[in-house]
């Protein structure tokens, strides 16, 4: 059973791998396979609504999921070691469904012409997609997508509880992963109007997004999580930090004469 879980978590990781991979030529609008602006425009009213629910099925899978009463529910069902493969599963699935049945609105929002512009834009983007990767290598990148878990179900070793880690970029911002993905997906040449939706509503997504990982944080981590808050900004290096207003020194009490 140990090593039918560890074939399933490597599955699960090259699956999700791929997706990720197709992605970036996605966004990036890679000649050769369906892109973001790619195949036939047809009513811009039906592509909203199609590109919104898929959007809204990647949120809503991975809000609930990602949650912990969901996962203390349904390791009730699913092996613990197995639980975060089959999250990442279920968000790859989610994903190709996207990139499958995404519908291109072209309409021009910006457009950068100018050589040197396009290059600056173009590498801020690749610099997010790096930013992501090393990132996740940061945290642990084979535990956040489930095979480290597997791999130690087959090894009969105890399982790893996470750890609260500030290496590297996680000195600057708490989220740089989430930075990588803003500036890959806002850094582009030519933003169409479909760009621009996915754009806002991944940002968007992805602040929602913090505001649940922070309060999980807070719950595992507790005091040495709100110290981090306060000490790193959330996504922008040198932004003002989190600062919860103090309380008030009270007083010294005076004796009364
Ligand atoms: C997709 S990763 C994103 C991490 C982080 N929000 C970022 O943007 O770099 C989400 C997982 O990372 C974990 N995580 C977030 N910050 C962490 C930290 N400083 N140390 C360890 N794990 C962290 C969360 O608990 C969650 O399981």
């Amino acid at each position: 059973m140990g090593f039918v879980a560890f074939a399933y978590g490597l599955l699960v990781y090259l699956f999700f791998l791929a997706t990720f991979l197709y992605t970036i030529g996605f966004v990036e609008g890679i000649p050769g396979i369906k892109t973001i602006d790619s195949g036939l425009a047809g009513p811009a009213w039906s592509a909203v609504i199609i590109n919104a629910v898929l959007l809204g099925i990647f949120a809503v899978q991975h809000s609930v999921m990602a949650r912990s009463g969901f996962k203390r529910w349904w390791t009730r069902y699913v092996p613990a070691s197995a639980e975060r493969s089959t999250y990442v599963l279920a968000a790859s699935l989610a994903v190709a469904l996207l990139l499958w049945q995404w519908r291109p609105l072209p309409d021009v929002v910006w457009s950068v012409d100018n050589l040197a512009g396009r290059i600056v834009l173009l590498s801020i983007s690749a610099l997010g997609w790096i930013v992501l990767l090393i990132s996740t290598f940061l945290i642990n990148h084979f535990e956040l997508f489930g095979v480290q878990q597997t791999f130690q179900r087959w090894q009969g070793t105890p399982a790893k509880t996470q750890t609260f880690k500030t290496p590297a970029f996680y000195n600057y911002v708490r989220h740089p992963l989430y930075l990588g993905f803003i500036l890959a997906f806002w850094a582009t040449p030519t933003m169409t109007q479909g760009h621009l939706l996915f754009a806002v509503a991944t940002t968007g997504y992805i602040f929602v997004g913090i505001f649940f990982e922070e309060r999980d944080l807070i719950a595992s981590f507790g005091e040495e999580y709100r110290r981090y808050r306060n000490r790193v900004p959330m996504i922008l290096p040198f932004w003002p930090k989190h600062e919860r207003p103090r309380p008030k020194p009270i007083g010294t009490l005076r004796p009364r004469h």
